[in-house]
């Protein structure tokens, strides 16, 4: 099987930390690229610079990258894609209730990364250090609670969110909490069980 991504690559830096992230951040597809090297399948990567994009915009099914085409059809949606992928690879739970729950992960961990965009978006640079300081305060420390609670309650007291073993809600928390160190390494400090 043959499958390719496409993906945006955009600059991240946070010179006032101690964390180093690749010099391009791996955006919405990363999650998939994990669940592929989980499953060792091969695939194609695309990835198209800022410059490049105007030029394959057309070709996106809703404008947007990422873009899973797979037996010659283009599905969008980065968790749909990783849902899918997750589901071929085994990575999406061993029965529907678990798929629930691993859903559940997802779209807790999901709801974090929405409130965090405007912090990459923001470009006046003292109003992003502004939402970021007040992200990482107010916002993140609410979103870390429900997703300690869950691994409790779902994980049954091992390493991984859900049954005792890899699921792609992990790979997703693990993508995110890469790039969210970065730019605040103690934030997992209070969330022994989540670091
Ligand atoms: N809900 C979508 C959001 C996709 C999205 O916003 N993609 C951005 C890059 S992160 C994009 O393609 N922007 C370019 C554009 O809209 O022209 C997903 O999760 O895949």
């Amino acid at each position: 099987m043959i499958l390719n991504c496409f993906f945006f690559a955009s600059s991240l830096a946070y010179p006032n930390s101690s964390r180093q992230l690749c010099d391009s951040c791996r955006g919405r597809a990363e999650v998939s690229r994990l669940i592929f090297a989980a499953a060792s399948q091969k695939y194609e990567d695309i990835r198209y610079e800022i410059d490049e994009w105007p030029s394959h915009k057309a070709e996106m099914p809703l404008g947007q990258m990422p873009v899973l085409e797979f037996n010659g059809t283009k599905l969008p949606q980065s968790k749909s894609i990783a849902r899918f992928l997750a589901k071929q690879f085994q990575l999406a739970g061993r029965d529907n209730f678990e798929q629930a729950k691993v859903d559940a992960v997802g779209d807790t961990i999901e709801d974090l990364l929405i409130k965090l965009t405007p912090v990459f978006y923001e470009q006046d640079e003292s109003k992003k250090e502004e939402l970021r300081k007040k992200y990482f305060d107010e916002e993140l420390p609410k979103h870390l609670q429900n997703l300690d609670v869950l691994l409790k309650d779902f994980g049954n007291g091992g390493p991984f969110f859900v049954g005792n073993h890899l699921t792609w809600a992990d790979l997703f928390f693990y993508d995110l909490f890469e790039t969210i160190l970065v730019m605040n390494e103690n934030c997992l400090e209070n969330y022994p069980r989540l670091k």
